[in-house]
């Protein structure tokens, strides 16, 4: 019975550590996706694409080397979070000083 209620314990201690890791991931991935959206703005601004194929190739590797196989579909759906929307022409003048 008191093996039970430790493992309870331990289960519930565990869960609240990975809802802390969870909180500093989501942090950091706005973090992240703040400073991209300021790199693909101020690239457009300058008359550049949105995307670079080469440096997200990059970031996905990153992710491979770091996770393995499994880091590929998490580097995607970071880049994907981060890509902003394909902006309008109409956002694009608006957004040139
Ligand atoms: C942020 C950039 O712009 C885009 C977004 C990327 C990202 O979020 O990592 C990577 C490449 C680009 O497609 C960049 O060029 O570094």
């Amino acid at each position: 019975m008191n093996d039970h209620i430790d493992v309870k314990d331990r289960i519930e201690g565990d869960r609240r550590a990975i809802d802390g890791l969870d909180a500093r991931i989501i942090e950091l991935l706005a973090q992240r996706s703040h400073i991209s959206d300021r790199i693909q703005k101020n690239r457009i601004g300058s008359g550049g694409p949105r995307t670079v194929l080469a440096r997200e190739a990059e970031v996905l590797s990153r992710y491979q080397d770091g996770l393995g196989p499994k880091g590929t579909p998490i580097a995607m759906s970071v880049l994907r979070l981060c890509r902003g929307a394909v902006p309008t022409d109409a956002q694009l003048t608006n957004d040139r000083p």
